[in-house]
């Protein structure tokens, strides 16, 4: 294992330890109605299972849970514990209690640590957030105004359209620099990251900056490091502190010369509710943090679709098919020039490709969905009724779920394209991409239409040929443990030439 996963891992597993040292509370007589505990896959008291994140990373939920054929089961580490489970039946009673199995928790937790915020803003952050409170929650009001703001009532078609016109952007120049070859990864990367935040911060994006967005990724790259606690960010990963610091600075012009009056209804909901608890300073650092959602799942998610996309002569026909059915012949130009254009606005009738994005988020989904437990409480399925201790932690295992073939059914571990086609029966609760309930993340629809529109975009008018000749598995990335998709373990070079027979041809879009 290289030495940055290791250390990676370790710190993953340092964070989720501390956790459960803070919160953890006096023992008491084991109720029976518990869930099982379990014993480690390598049989050491005490750290076989901080061992088992060391080693496995968030594979080892999966493990463990697959090794015992429970809905759910408990890891014991250092007096606390960590339920782990794979079940759907037990989902909906998860979601129906939001404020005790508290997502919400950790994203105060995260966003105070992450973003290195001051004392009376990360305070902000906890504000109304426990269940026996009845304070004001900015942090509550902050994803109301995101779930407004990315709704078709509110600003997410417009959004949509800036993303799609990037991406076109960005694919004219791919055209002009085909002829090397290009890692695919690194591409989407930059292309996705382009759109979505400036659909989100609009005219004066800071990450336009190449300088910020080189630093954004150290920070992100690294948030397994930044979540430790005292000096040992700075110790230990003291280039993403020094990026995540570069970011803030931006992000402090940013709102300085009042670029969030020109941006997204987004932007100005999260500004609106911040204020009230941060000043300028903090809500830059607040902002910081809230890139990783909006930046580090749609990334990854956008490449393994391309490469499902891709590296599959069947799909890759079909997804063709479904977008040159509303993909126009223009009028030639008086030089003969063929123009074809793409009708963006019936991207939506793509419904083979929506399909293969969602199995796509199945099929390589590694999150956890952690939930910090506020007060003793009993999650109940079918027949069956589990007592979980205040104090520890949930995890929701994405990949275990996922990829359980009581649910699923034995093509569980199999990339099926067509398994989310309309009419195709989905298991109840057992689809974690974008979580669910009172979590479920506010920019699905969003998400899901910009990675829409770049393979609408890139199958109409690209081959991509793989520069080692067949399209090989790369692996998946996953030493931080905090991602929920992660990116490819190695890198995915590609030719990128136009299609045959439509090389002279102008590309365009409506919307
Ligand atoms: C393909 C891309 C994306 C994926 C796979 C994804 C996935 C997720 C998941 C799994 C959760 C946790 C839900 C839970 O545990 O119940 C979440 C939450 C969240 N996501 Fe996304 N996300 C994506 C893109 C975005 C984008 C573009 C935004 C921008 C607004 C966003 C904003 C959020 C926020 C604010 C939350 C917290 C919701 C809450 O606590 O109530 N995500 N996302």
């Amino acid at each position: 294992m290289a030495p940055a996963l290791s250390h990676a891992s370790f710190c993953g597993a340092a964070v989720i330890i501390l956790c459960l040292f803070l919160h953890r509370r006096l023992k008491k007589p084991r109720d029976p109605r518990q869930p099982k505990q379990v014993p480690a896959t390598i049989p050491i008291p005490f750290i076989g299972h901080v061992l088992g994140l060391l080693i496995y990373r968030n594979h080892y939920y999966t493990k463990i849970s697959q090794q015992w054929n429970l809905r759910i089961v408990s890891l014991p580490m250092f007096g606390g514990n960590v339920y782990v489970t794979k079940s759907p039946e037990l989902i909906y009673s998860v979601q129906r209690q939001p404020k005790v199995l508290s997502f919400w928790y950790f994203e105060a937790h995260f966003t105070a640590k992450l973003g290195g915020l001051s004392q009376t803003a990360a305070n902000g952050c906890f504000q109304g957030v426990t269940p026996e409170s009845t304070d004001e929650c900015p942090l509550i009001d902050c994803l109301k105004g995101t779930k407004a703001a990315m709704s078709p009532q509110g600003d997410l078609n417009r959004m949509i359209e800036v993303a799609t016109r990037v991406m076109y952007e960005g694919l004219q120049n791919l055209a002009q620099e085909s002829g090397s070859p290009t890692d695919l990864e690194t591409w989407i990367q930059h292309e996705v990251m382009m759109a979505t935040t400036d659909a989100v911060y609009g005219a004066g994006n800071p990450y336009r900056d190449p300088k910020i967005e080189a630093a954004f990724w150290k920070f992100a790259n690294a948030t397994m490091f930044v979540a430790l606690p005292g000096i040992l960010p700075s110790i230990l990963a003291p280039r993403a502190v020094a990026g995540r610091e570069a970011v803030v600075r931006a992000m402090n012009q940013y709102y300085a010369s009042g670029g969030h009056h020109h941006a997204s209804q987004l932007t100005m909901a999260r500004y609106t509710a911040l204020k009230g608890t941060m000043n300028i300073s903090d809500i830059a650092r607040s902002e910081c943090v809230h890139g990783l959602a909006i930046i580090t799942n749609s990334v990854p998610a956008a490449f393994w679709t391309v490469w499902h996309v891709f590296s599959d002569r069947a799909v890759l026909s079909r997804v063709r098919d479904e977008v040159e059915s509303f993909t126009a012949v223009g009028e030639p130009s008086t030089e003969g020039v063929q123009t074809r254009i793409v009708d963006m606005s019936r991207l939506k009738e793509a419904h083979f490709l929506f399909a293969v994005i969602q199995e796509t988020l199945r099929f390589r989904a590694r999150g956890t969905g952690p939930r910090m437990i506020l007060e003793d409480v009993t999650l109940s399925g079918d027949e069956c009724e589990y007592h979980i201790e205040k104090g520890s932690a949930l995890i929701l295992a994405h990949e275990g779920m996922h990829h359980n073939k009581a649910v699923w059914g034995p093509n569980a571990d199999t990339f099926v394209a067509d398994r989310f086609l309309p009419g195709n029966k989905i298991p109840a609760n057992a689809f974690r991409g974008f979580g669910g309930g009172a979590n479920m993340c506010p920019g699905k629809g969003f998400a899901t239409a910009e990675i829409a529109a770049l393979v609408a975009l890139l199958v109409t008018r690209f081959d991509l040929r793989p520069v080692e000749g067949k399209w090989a598995e790369p692996g998946q990335d996953e030493s931080n443990m905090a991602r929920e998709n992660t990116p490819p373990l190695r890198k995915v070079m590609v030719d990128v030439v136009p299609r045959v027979g439509l090389e002279e041809v102008v590309w365009k879009f409506s919307t």
